[in-house]
């Protein structure tokens, strides 16, 4: 009979589960203990880390150690090369432009034309109207939070507070944080908001997100055109531009075939790389700050988003901004004529191309309702930084999240493949499982792994947030949370394998001990504390 394995109840504080222990050896033996060596060691190597985790109040990633190590590598190296550029800067400040540089527009040509910027006069105006009301909607009901990430294994709050608003199921991970999309209401989807105002908000980032859609296809379209323009110019052959229309379903997205046509590949990846499946929004009032980090290489002042390339993306795809300074400090731009830098009034968006110090970096005004883009690879080569003015603003930065692990769909996926090695025995409700073999039960490892720490945990650490707004994640919420215990009670079982073999080879193993030590007494020993190793860990792992 296989033991009885009660579930735990879930965690109080966070709600998130806890593992439960299973140390209830059962009679019989099944496996050879050689073959699933390995197994174990990985549940038990994984176990420790999580119990580690735990005690530590920590938020544990579910890749464990592995993932902590290559992790930490990179930010050693990120920190090398960050201590490396400031030792050779020394005490002075690399030059930036703005546009108060007679090179500025120079600089921005040649080494940042990737950026691109549509002034708020080219904005329809109701479009501005709608969106800058959802910003105050969203903030007026306490929507917008300082989210906790982790850089180099340390927690820290953002200065600027945020939200996640896109696809339905959609969520967008950044430095060790996996936020949760706010839906909007895109077609055919059932979602009950708060309050009419909070669809209305949704609403009209949804809009602002179709029309930035169409301004950087439009704009990667004469990107292309003037790329093609210059190589032409320089005398060089470049590849056939006579190919068919590029449709969008029914609808033609690039209409200028009197020019050029712009190949049906070239399309594809056109659309792909500017449909944007979410938006993150920020907000910060600079007064409310008591402190801003100040930029470090280039003395631009105070800065309310470091460094960064934007990470989790659809490779070389395009990110968009709308930016809303709720007022725009003209009289301080006037007086401050002769002053070289950057008007600490006005907010900028800071660019520099990454781990170079030759090139000036950039710093770019922006006004109310102005939106600039960072087109194709730009996000890569460069980084960028939002340098703090004086006004409260808000921004919405429209993303192409790569979220192939990242949707509701995805996961549930996930938990129907593991749920397949589990069967109901028909004359009791205990469940069991159809497999023990290694690389099933590995992989319904990683997938009840992926469940706690990447959804149930994250989500519910973040509290009661998504509150705000809608409860359209609680449902599938509480099925994850289903799913992930039906998982535990399977682990358990192959847990309880585990300590039948183990007490099993123990055994065997004192009785070999004996055999190899007429003949062999190193083996033996070697033998013996190999096998009783495994089973202390095993042991101690359990308690
Ligand atoms: O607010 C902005 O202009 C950009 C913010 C940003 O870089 C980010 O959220 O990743
Ligand atoms: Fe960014």
């Amino acid at each position: 009979m296989p033991g009885t394995v009660v579930p735990h109840p879930r965690r109080g504080r966070q709600g998130a589960p806890e593992k439960t222990t299973g140390r209830q050896p059962r009679s019989g033996h099944g496996r050879q203990c050689g073959g699933c060596a390995h197994a174990r060691c990985w549940v038990h190597v994984r176990r420790r880390q999580q119990h580690e985790a735990e005690r530590g109040g920590e938020r544990a990633t579910s890749e464990g150690t592995r993932l902590g190590f290559l992790e930490s590598c990179w930010y050693t190296l990120q920190f090398l090369n960050k201590q490396k550029l400031l030792e050779e800067i020394g005490e002075s400040w690399l030059p930036y432009l703005t546009p108060r540089d007679a090179e500025f527009h120079q600089l921005w040509k040649t080494k940042y034309s990737k950026l691109i910027l549509r002034t708020s006069d080219t904005v329809p105006k109701g479009l501005h109207q709608v969106v800058q009301d959802a910003f105050l909607t969203l903030q007026k009901h306490g929507c917008l939070f300082q989210d906790l990430i982790r850089i180099k294994g340390k927690d820290f709050f953002t200065p600027v507070s945020r939200i996640l608003i896109g696809n339905p199921g959609c969520t967008y991970k950044y430095l060790n944080t996996r936020l949760f999309t706010v839906p909007w209401p895109v077609e055919g989807s059932k979602i009950k908001y708060c309050n009419p105002e909070m669809f209305d908000a949704c609403n009209a980032l949804m809009k602002l997100n179709d029309y930035l859609h169409n301004e950087a296809v439009q704009a990667l379209k004469e990107q292309s055109l003037s790329e093609t323009k210059e190589t032409k110019d320089a005398g060089v052959t470049n590849k056939e531009q006579d190919f068919s229309t590029c449709v969008e379903g029914e609808r033609t997205i690039l209409e200028d075939q009197s020019s050029s046509y712009v190949p049906r590949t070239d399309c594809i990846n056109l659309k792909n790389k500017t449909s944007y499946n979410l938006t993150l929004l920020n907000y910060m009032d600079p007064l409310q700050m008591l402190y801003l980090k100040q930029e470090p290489y280039f003395g631009m002042g105070n800065m309310a988003v470091s460094w960064h390339h934007d990470e989790n993306l659809v490779e070389s795809s395009t990110v968009a901004v709308y930016s809303y300074s709720c007022k725009d400090p003209v009289i301080n731009r006037n007086q401050q004529e002769d002053l070289r830098g950057r008007d600490p009034a006005v907010w900028h968006v800071g660019l520099k191309v990454a781990w170079d110090i030759k090139t000036p970096g950039l710093a770019l005004p922006l006004h109310p309702g102005d939106c600039y883009f960072m087109l194709d690879d730009l996000n890569m080569t460069h980084q960028h930084c939002v340098l703090a003015g004086w006004p409260p603003r808000f921004s919405s930065t429209h993303r192409v999240a790569e979220c192939s692990r990242g949707t509701l769909e995805y996961i549930f996926r996930q938990c129907e493949t593991a749920l397949q090695n589990l069967q109901a025995e028909s004359e009791s409700v205990a469940l069991s499982l159809k497999s023990l073999e290694v690389t099933i039960v590995k992989e319904v490892e990683g997938i009840h792994n992926e469940v706690e720490f990447e959804w149930l945990r994250q989500f519910w650490f973040q509290g009661k947030r998504y509150r705000k707004c809608t409860d359209w994640w609680f449902e599938p919420m509480a099925k994850l949370e289903e799913f992930w215990k039906k998982m535990e009670i399977m682990l358990l079982k192959e847990t309880e394998e585990d300590v039948t073999e183990n007490v099993y080879c123990f055994v065997e193993s004192i009785h070999k001990f004996g055999v190899y030590c007429i003949w062999d007494p190193e083996a033996a020993f070697s033998h013996f504390c190999s096998v009783s190793t495994m089973f202390s860990t095993f042991y101690i792992n359990q308690q």
